[in-house]
């Protein structure tokens, strides 16, 4: 029997997954296994991606979307890494054909890669009928990235170690966001390594040894618990902006034309290059996207809330 007929009935699965802000991003000293300590806490928030897995021989792979030319189709793509790993694990070939559509900006800092890995896990999990237990998943995502752990959780979770160890938190309401989404991506390894560079730079060293262990800001915690805005503005973190803005020197534009339109707070997504915004409300959201539109400091503007869900299955057939 061939992997086409081979399905448990199910001809197609479809698994929305979310994008990610990093509402505190904690960088401790580089590690002798080339990643960096963290206090990284995520919150999903309501831009998708959509992974659809149906049967066929081989694995194939298309992306449809703004960016979809962006998104490499050979074997580096996550989604296609995710299959191979599934497969392999229950000792069967990878047949499936994965259709990505995309509109989480690539290269973004919003985590649309893992997105993508954190789908095509559920959705070949479910195609397949392999059942797996949700822990083996989830060591399954964090060995294809430190971020899709969290991909597939969702919701808002602190993630420890390189960011795969995850302790979900309680959100006690629901936040409106602006994301400018930049022209052009910016490298992840580039923005750690630019990082430890401007560290080097001031004299304070960039290993372990020397930067001291991330921990996650308690008034951070209690902001997303009470689900207060203007809390959660007053302690936002990036430690990797200084490396993204050093990199890309326009961000501060951006940064500051959504803060002259009223937003609470500003700061850039991850490693960039997206800028997100926190505003008080839904109305204050449109009008700093329509400000930030009209400045020609960003590609586009896109307004969404969080949290969001994980990886969902919301579509078979
Ligand atoms: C910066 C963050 C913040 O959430 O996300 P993005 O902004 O890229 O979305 C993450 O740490 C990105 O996680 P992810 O994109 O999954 O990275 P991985 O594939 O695991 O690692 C890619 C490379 O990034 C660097 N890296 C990643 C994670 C980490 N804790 N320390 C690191 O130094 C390493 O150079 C590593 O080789
Ligand atoms: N399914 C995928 N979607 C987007 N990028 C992918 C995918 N698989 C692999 N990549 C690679 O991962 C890199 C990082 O992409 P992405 O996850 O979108 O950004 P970030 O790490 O900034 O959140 C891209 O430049 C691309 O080469």
């Amino acid at each position: 029997m061939s992997d086409a007929e081979r399905v448990n009935g199910a001809g197609y699965v479809t698994v929305r997954v979310p994008a990610k802000v990093n509402v505190q991003l904690s960088v401790g000293g580089l590690r002798a296994d080339g990643f960096h300590g963290l206090a990284n806490v995520f919150l999903a928030v309501g831009l998708h991606d959509e992974v659809t897995a149906s049967p066929a021989d081989g694995l194939q792979l298309t992306a449809e979307g703004a960016d979809a030319s962006q998104v490499p189709l050979d074997e580096s793509n996550l989604a296609a890494r995710a299959a191979r790993l599934l497969a392999r694990r229950h000792g069967r070939t990878p047949g499936v054909r994965l259709h990505i559509a995309k509109d989480i900006p690539v290269a973004g800092g919003m985590a649309g890669g893992s997105a993508d890995a954190a789908g095509a896990l559920l959705a070949c999990d479910t195609l397949w009928g392999t059942r797996t237990p949700r822990e083996e998943l989830l060591a399954m995502c964090a060995e294809l990235g430190s971020d899709v752990p969290f991909s597939l959780v969702g919701g808002a979770a602190l993630g420890r170690g390189r960011g795969e160890l995850l302790t979900p938190l309680e959100t006690g309401g629901t936040f409106h966001w602006v994301f400018a989404v930049a022209d052009g991506g910016l490298s992840t390894p580039a923005v750690y390594r630019e990082c430890d560079r401007l560290r080097e730079a001031e004299g304070g060293g960039a290993t372990v040894e020397t930067v001291p262990e991330p921990e996650a800001s308690e008034d951070l915690l209690a902001a997303l618990r009470s689900g207060d805005a203007r809390a959660l503005a007053g302690a936002l973190s990036n430690d990797l902006q200084a490396a993204a803005v050093s990199l890309r020197p326009s961000l501060a534009d951006t940064l500051k034309t959504g803060e002259a339109a009223g937003a609470l707070a500003a700061l850039v997504s991850g490693s960039g290059p997206t800028c997100a915004f926190l505003t008080g409300d839904a109305g204050s959201a449109r009008d700093v996207a329509a400000a930030l539109q009209a400045s020609g400091h960003c590609r586009t503007a896109r307004t969404t809330t969080g949290p969001a869900p994980g990886a969902t299955v919301v579509r078979t057939g």
